[in-house]
């Protein structure tokens, strides 16, 4: 039986592990608080993050992140971005030597404008063949309903990738393999920040072409800065690009989504972060994109429109204004 390991107990990471359960794994879920581990040990549920959700068997909770990495196939990552570099590096001499690590992690780190996969090479010194992203249309809730959904599974080597396809492979949960680690990781952060862009359009009353607009000349920025990067175009067509950017865009169960719309409605970022009790990647990630991509010199003016409102207060009517008065252009400038 293939062996999991999954770091982070929060919603994707439990609703993943319910996954890799259902398509056979054995599947150790970390989690810092010894509590929840008990509590979702003996109730079969994790009451913080899915309610309601009965975890099958095979799905076995534990504060130990040694007992966690024992013998794991796969070392799964699911926790908030930023705080991945000083978690891995706690957890690296516990890993397994030929553990594939796996990113379900949706953000560019803060200070370097690394990928995570990259801040996984750095930290655990892998090599990229036993580094693997998983990422599309994937929001935690549904898949934890078991309702239908499909994904990326990124690795350089595709052979990985299969094996992990076939790890995650479900009636329900239907894993495509890529090997564009960059393209899927750059399609996972950078449609949260065009989330929070559309829930500000939403919270402030704009319609749905003004929505279309935002989703659209989001995509041209995403593949403008993935094409810097040397990611494949197809890939921003595909699950991990469009698909991805479709469901944050369009549904209250998206958190990047639902805190744009707490700020279009005029809640301060302080007001917006108190009631906001998951994580929305994209309010810290917003300011790693745009660094990101003003290192490669690619303009990114719904991400730009995004850090004015979140982090420098601009009011967002003032910056609806300023990013429909940009120069005009021809559509694939
Ligand atoms: N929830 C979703 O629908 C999806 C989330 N993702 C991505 O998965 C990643 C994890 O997100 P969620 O599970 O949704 O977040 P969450 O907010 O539901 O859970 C976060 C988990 O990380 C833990 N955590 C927080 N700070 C920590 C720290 N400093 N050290 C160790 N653990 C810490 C929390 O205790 C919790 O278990 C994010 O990058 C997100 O973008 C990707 C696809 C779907
Ligand atoms: O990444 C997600 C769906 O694939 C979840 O989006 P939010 O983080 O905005 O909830």
């Amino acid at each position: 039986m293939t062996r999991v390991a999954v770091f982070g107990n929060g919603s994707w990471g439990t609703a993943f592990a319910m996954v890799l359960a259902d398509a056979g794994c054995e599947v150790a879920l970390w989690g810092r608080r010894t509590e929840l581990a008990d509590t979702i040990n003996s109730t079969r549920v994790n009451p913080d993050y899915l309610p309601g959700v009965r975890l099958p068997d095979a799905v076995q909770a534990t504060a130990d992140p040694a007992q966690a990495a024992r013998d794991a196939e796969f070392t799964v990552l699911a926790i908030p971005s930023q705080t991945l570099r000083d978690n891995l590096a706690h957890w690296r001499p516990l890993l397994p030597a030929d553990t594939v690590l796996v990113s379900l992690m949706k953000g560019i780190e803060l200070g370097t404008a690394k990928r995570m996969s990259e801040v996984i090479a750095e930290v655990a010194d892998a090599p990229e063949d036993r580094i693997a992203v998983l990422s599309g249309p994937n929001l935690a809730r549904e898949i934890a309903d078991r309702q239908p959904a499909a994904s990326v599974v990124a690795c350089r080597d595709e052979q990985v990738a299969r094996r992990l396809q076939a790890a995650c492979h479900t009636p329900y949960f239907r894993p495509y393999t890529n090997t564009d680690v960059v393209g899927c990781e750059l399609g996972g952060a950078v449609k949260n920040v065009i989330g929070l862009a559309v829930g500000i359009a939403d919270g402030m009353g704009l319609g749905d072409n003004a929505k279309a607009s935002l989703i659209t000349r989001g995509l041209a920025e995403t593949s403008r800065l993935g094409a810097a990067l040397g990611a494949d175009p197809a890939t921003f067509a595909g699950l991990a690009g469009m698909g991805d950017l479709v469901a944050t865009c369009s549904s209250p169960l998206s958190r990047n989504h639902t805190f744009g719309t707490n700020l279009g409605r005029g809640m301060t970022l302080e007001e917006t972060i108190a009631v906001t009790r998951q994580t929305a990647e994209g309010v810290k990630s917003c300011q790693s994109v745009l660094d990101l991509a003003t290192r490669h010199g690619v303009e990114m003016p719904i991400t730009e429109t995004v850090v004015n409102i979140v982090h420098l207060g601009k009011p967002p009517l003032v910056a609806l204004k300023e990013l429909m008065s940009r120069s005009a252009k021809a559509e694939g400038a």
